[in-house]
């Protein structure tokens, strides 16, 4: 029999040889260290985005790098590269951490589906996103309702400053987000809103927290659940699943074939219409989809365009001069005696200038990850099967190359030389390109017009005299999120 220290030296050596064997299916590009079993992550800063711009800077425009002891990702931080590749059928797979999907490692829904499933389920959401509306009211008049119970809610306040103006977006942006999927709206102050909100907003937290843990080390959700985070992402996972499904329960009890009302109903329409097997709106799992399908709209839809509202009134709260300029715009299109309307669009480029400079500093920056479906060779590198793809947008947002003084604040950037026009640009992308891009841009562009203008319309962004003043230094966090600030919406009286 061998002695304990013989074993003890087989299973080291053994460990130390399948960590540093050299990978059959290497990817031939440049890139950090990466230790055996925990790759490049002690690298890796509170906010993520900071090291990855520091590789893609050191590395190139195609660099690698590996978290914990899974397939390496493949950053990519050049927009022309990462618009052909995102075209390519072999790239446009998604990269999951099961933990944090809905029902736990089921890929359904829209953003972490693949193959069939996503095709049926894109298409179906793409045409409905666009065909906007379900009939009565229109998106324009939904999205208003929503802004109008916003103007209200910021005059009560008669000048004082505000300390939770992001979950005020928030609940504006979900509530909004409801209309259209689910036909009715709440008060910002019903518990009902205010519940899915916490859902919805506690999912991101819970992944945020329980990240990078769960994806160095999944096995130890077995072992310590509690402390790592997964017993209460499931929990707030299993909230939102409760939360859609009594919805859906309702409207099957009064839904019409003839006249729909919302996305859910034109989902059960097409449930009920689908008679090909091979598709998923078909059977028994079809339900289930829906479930996914509409969580995937809130939690896709929610944070993302509050974030960049709330950067935006931050900015102009910042400058002055901007806020000035996107003021002067406004008066000059409505004569401030109506509210901004979307046909206004076409005579207020700066507005959407500045909309573009807000997302162009403030979008998600690394997209959401996608998977290599096949071993697949692309500019002389083969991928292998599983790759992760990352597309670098807080690089690529904020090269000098592309954009002379990143560092600035300048929606001119955007606009003709004449300033009567918006300049065509493809180096802004914070709704991605290609196969996956996101269904929610128009509605979400659509949204942010109109709350920005309308805001700025009736009110000065002011910062309150007597609390330190905000500053626009992103805080740790794994996305591009403002610090907590103080802002006054002052009554405008010109
Ligand atoms: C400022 C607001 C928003 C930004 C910056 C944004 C950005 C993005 C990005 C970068 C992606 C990843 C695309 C890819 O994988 O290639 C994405 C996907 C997605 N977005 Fe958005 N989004 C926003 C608002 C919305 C809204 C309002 C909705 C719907 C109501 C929405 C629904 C989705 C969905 C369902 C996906 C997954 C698409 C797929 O996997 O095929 N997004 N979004």
């Amino acid at each position: 029999m061998f002695s304990m220290t013989v074993w003890i030296f087989i299973v080291v050596g053994l460990l130390t040889y399948l960590a540093f064997k050299p990978r059959k299916r290497t990817i031939n590009l440049p890139g950090p260290w990466a230790l055996p079993f925990v790759g490049s992550m002690l690298e890796i800063e509170p906010r993520m985005y900071l090291t990855l711009h520091k590789w893609s800077k050191k590395y190139g425009p195609m660099c690698k790098f590996q978290i914990g002891a899974g397939p390496s990702t493949v950053l990519i931080a050049d927009p022309i590269i990462a618009k052909e590749m995102l075209s390519l059928d072999p790239f446009v797979g998604r990269a999951t951490v099961k933990e944090f999907t809905l029902f736990e490692g089921e890929n359904i829904g829209l953003i972490n589906a693949e193959g069939k499933i996503w095709a049926d389920q894109r298409r179906f959401t793409v045409r409905q996103l666009r065909d906007f509306g379900f009939g009565k009211s229109s998106m324009e008049s939904m999205i208003m309702e929503e802004v109008n119970e916003m103007k209200d809610r910021l005059l009560a306040y008669k000048g004082r400053p505000i300390d939770d103006i992001k979950n005020m977006l928030s609940l504006a942006m979900l509530n909004s987000l409801w209309s259209i999927v689910a036909g009715t709206r709440y008060s910002q102050d019903d518990p009902k809103l205010r519940e899915l909100a916490r859902q919805i907003t506690g999912a991101f937290d819970e992944a945020a927290k329980a990240g990078a843990v769960l994806v160095l080390a999944p096995w130890l959700k077995h072992i310590i659940p509690g402390l790592i985070g997964y017993t209460s992402i499931r929990r707030t996972m299993r909230g939102l699943v409760d939360f859609v499904s009594k919805t859906i329960k309702e409207h099957k009890e009064t839904v019409q074939e003839e006249s729909p009302r919302d996305f859910i109903d034109v989902y059960l329409n097409e449930i009920k219409r689908t008679a090909d097997v091979t598709s998923s709106f078909h059977g028994e799992n079809a339900e289930r989809q829906l479930i996914a399908a509409v969580a995937d709209l809130f939690q896709a839809g929610t944070d993302s365009m509050s974030s960049t509202l709330n950067w935006a009134l931050l900015y102009l709260l910042k400058l002055p001069e901007v806020q000035r300029k996107l003021q002067a715009e406004i008066k000059a299109v409505t004569g401030n005696s109506r509210p901004v309307s979307f046909s206004d669009r076409p005579k207020m480029p700066y507005s959407l200038a500045v909309i573009n400079e807000v997302l162009r500093k403030a979008a998600p920056p690394f997209g959401v990850p996608h998977r290599v479906l096949v071993d697949t060779e692309y500019k002389g590198v083969f991928f292998p099967k599983d790759t992760g793809i990352m597309i670098n947008l807080y690089y690529i947002h904020s090269d000098p190359k592309l954009w002379g003084d990143p560092e600035n604040f300048r929606p001119e950037r955007f606009l003709t030389s004449d300033e009567k026009g918006l300049e065509k640009t493809e180096n802004l992308n914070p709704f991605l390109i290609g196969r996956r891009q996101c269904p929610g841009e128009t509605l979400a562009k659509d949204t942010i017009f109109l709350f920005l203008t309308n805001l700025v319309q009736k009110f000065n962004i002011l910062a309150d005299p007597n609390s330190p003043e905000p500053d626009l230094e992103p805080a740790v966090s794994f996305i591009v999120q403002s610090k907590p600030y103080q802002v006054v919406f002052q009554e405008r009286k010109d």
